[in-house]
């Protein structure tokens, strides 16, 4: 139809049979904010003028790389058949750490657009996303996107996708989120196929969180999804999870920019602000109902994202140490998914251990925390959950290498996940050599179409976490995606590598690693470590050990750095500022034991930059 120009919608009067609820899902970089930006500019309700990309990511991280972290709703008017209908659309990350979010997500709608790049076709999280959609009961609508690229095969990629979720090729529609061609037929198909939702008016009011997000100004903003009854500005709520009341000082629809209403209504998505400062307060997952007329059943709930990799966070400059404190603290009240407890480091002084949900969210809090606060970082590198047992049967949850016990261990286990590995069939021989080389064991094998198939590995998820997906796509040419999902827990033969530095140990290069991979990394890090270190007044060895085994070594020869010897004549003043000088250089450099070891020796050994340090 056209775009609207009626007046806005008045929510908490909309008839739930004029609303739809969806969400967009996807692959990465699919194209789902360029086509909810032309559908934002189609509906009216972001002007031209205002227009911008990706206006529904604010963070300034999610624009600079193109990726979506917090899920936002948006309501637009779209009228058929001079009818009005409020679409409330719900954008989704597609990236794998981001699974619990999507789930969220689609809980709060009756209706999912699938969408698949038409130059690329059906991709890990395209699935993975399906999957859970279909769980969820969704009606799914089927689209093509960037038909304009003249890579693209819609006839191709339309066959793939109706294979998979049966129908016609031909109802698969095709658009182009950049040009804006078949956004109008698609925002038509929205009203047409998904159900309106349905919910008791006069029941007590029951709204489900699906995100709730910090703002600096306004403190928490809770996004919920309306089920039964109606919700008022003015209104004691609870939460009935804590039974904590609030009163919602502000209630309204974000349209895109937050307009306040007279309240919601049976259907409709919105936002309540209460005033509330942290988002644990506010938790998704949780029903939101009156203090008045309080519901009695909760509506199901959501299981908690919870931390699978962890990583130790240092200031480089030790006295940035409360400001990455603060850092953490703020990033906490917006991202609940973010654990951290202080601990410390011979080799790194003090910092945070730090649980993420997989490696893009440690990234992306690093990188916030570098941007935003100004802290220059070190990360060590990525582990996971180990249960350790020990034989006099004690039980020891480890997540930072250097806590794994000493003594006699009975057993240990890891967390291992089902991924799956989408990618052209040529690829399917070096894809098994890389997930076989990591401990994966092939549970199956799926063709989708001629030449794409899907690869099911069980692997640990230790092994994922350390560059599985830097080799993945360069041995791929990109070509390969991956999804996986926790599968429960292993035995396996697992041992600790220390790494010492004249007999002590240098607890920042701990690592848990498997028994036949214990010589590897041991060779690895004392080749890399004697490049780094500069040599010292006496002979240093390197050595890596499994508890009193030594498993390799080298070491750095004795040199005697005399910064005078050109300083020949009696010259005191020129001797004097030589030696402040080496005195300056020493205050960044570490002891361990009797070894001085620059700061970036250490930065450089753990992120493997070896080649840009200059060798002493
Ligand atoms: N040619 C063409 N390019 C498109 C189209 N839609 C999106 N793109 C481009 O594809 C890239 C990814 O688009 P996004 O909208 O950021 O993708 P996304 O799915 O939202 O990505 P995430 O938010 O990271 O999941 C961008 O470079 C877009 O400019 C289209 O219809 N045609």
């Amino acid at each position: 139809m056209s775009p609207t120009a009626l007046k806005p919608l008045e929510p908490a009067s909309t008839n739930p049979a004029q609303i739809r609820n969806f969400c967009i899902i996807a692959h990465i970089d699919h194209g789902k904010s360029t086509l909810a930006d032309r559908m934002l500019q189609i509906t009216g309700v972001v002007s031209d003028r205002d227009m911008r990309a990706q206006y529904l990511d604010r963070m300034d991280i999610e624009r600079e790389r193109g990726i979506t972290i917090k899920s936002q709703a948006v309501r637009m008017p779209w009228s058929v058949g001079g009818e009005t209908f409020a679409l409330n659309m719900i954008d989704t990350p597609g990236h794998v750490d981001f699974t619990y979010e999507v789930s969220r997500s689609l809980a709060a709608c009756e209706g999912a657009i699938l969408l698949v790049d038409a130059a690329q076709g059906i991709e890990a999280q395209t699935l993975a996303n399906l999957y859970l959609a279909l769980e969820n009961d969704l009606q799914i609508i089927p689209v093509l996107n960037k038909i304009d690229l003249p890579a693209a095969e819609p006839e191709k990629y339309a066959a793939e996708l109706a294979n998979l979720i049966g129908g016609d090729p031909a109802d698969v529609l095709r658009v182009s989120g950049k040009t804006g061609v078949g956004v109008e037929e698609l925002l038509d198909r929205v009203v047409e196929l998904i159900p309106a939702p349905v919910g008791e008016a006069d029941a007590a009011a029951r709204a489900m969180i699906f995100d709730s997000v910090y703002d600096a100004y306004r403190g928490v903003i809770t996004y919920v999804r309306m089920i039964d009854g109606e919700l008022k500005p003015r209104e004691r709520i609870q939460m009935m999870s804590t039974k904590a009341t609030h009163e919602i000082l502000e209630i309204g629809v974000s349209s895109p920019e937050p307009t306040p209403s007279k309240g919601l209504g049976v259907g409709e998505v919105g936002y309540l602000i209460t005033g509330v400062k942290d988002v644990r307060q506010s938790k998704v997952g949780d029903t939101v109902t009156t203090a008045a007329k309080p519901a009695t059943q909760a509506l199901p709930g959501y299981t908690e994202p919870l931390p699978m990799v962890f990583s130790g966070l240092y200031p480089i400059d030790g006295s940035d140490y409360p400001l990455l404190r603060e850092a953490l603290d703020k990033l906490k009240l917006s991202d609940a998914a973010l654990a951290y407890e202080p601990e410390t480091s011979v080799a790194l002084g003090f910092g945070f251990r730090c649980g993420f949900l997989g490696l893009l969210h440690l990234e992306i809090i690093s990188e916030r925390l570098e941007r935003e606060f100004g802290l220059d970082l070190i990360a060590t590198a990525p582990s996971v959950i180990y249960h350790v047992t020990t034989e006099d049967k004690k039980e020891i949850e480890v997540t930072n290498p250097s806590e794994f016990p000493a003594g006699k261990i009975a057993s240990v286990s890891e967390p291992v996940v089902n991924a799956a590995i989408l990618a052209p069939k040529d690829y399917v021989g070096v894809i098994m050599e890389l997930c076989q080389s990591r401990r994966g064991t092939l549970q199956g094998m799926d063709y989708l179409g001629e030449d794409r198939v899907e690869i099911k590995y069980t692997m640990p998820l230790g092994e994922i976490v350390f560059d599985f997906f830097d080799q993945l796509k360069s041995k791929t040419a990109g070509y390969a995606s991956l999804d996986y999902e926790p599968a429960g827990e292993q035995e396996a033969d697992l041992v600790k590598v220390d790494i010492l530095l004249q007999g002590e140990r240098v607890d920042a290069f701990s690592a848990i690693v498997h028994r036949d991979k214990a010589y590897a990394y041991g060779v690895l890090m004392t080749s890399r470590l004697r490049e780094l270190i500069p040599r010292q007044q006496f002979e240093v060895p390197i050595q890596a050990a499994i508890g009193a085994r030594i498993i390799a070594r080298e070491s750095i020869r004795a040199m005697r750095k005399d910064v005078l010897a050109k300083c020949y004549g009696g010259d005191i003043s020129r001797k004097r500022k030589l030696l402040e000088k080496q005195k300056e250089g020493k205050k960044r450099m570490k002891m361990v034991g009797r070894v001085e070891v620059p700061q970036e020796a250490f930065i450089a050994a753990l992120s493997g930059d070896v080649e840009k340090k200059d060798k002493k």
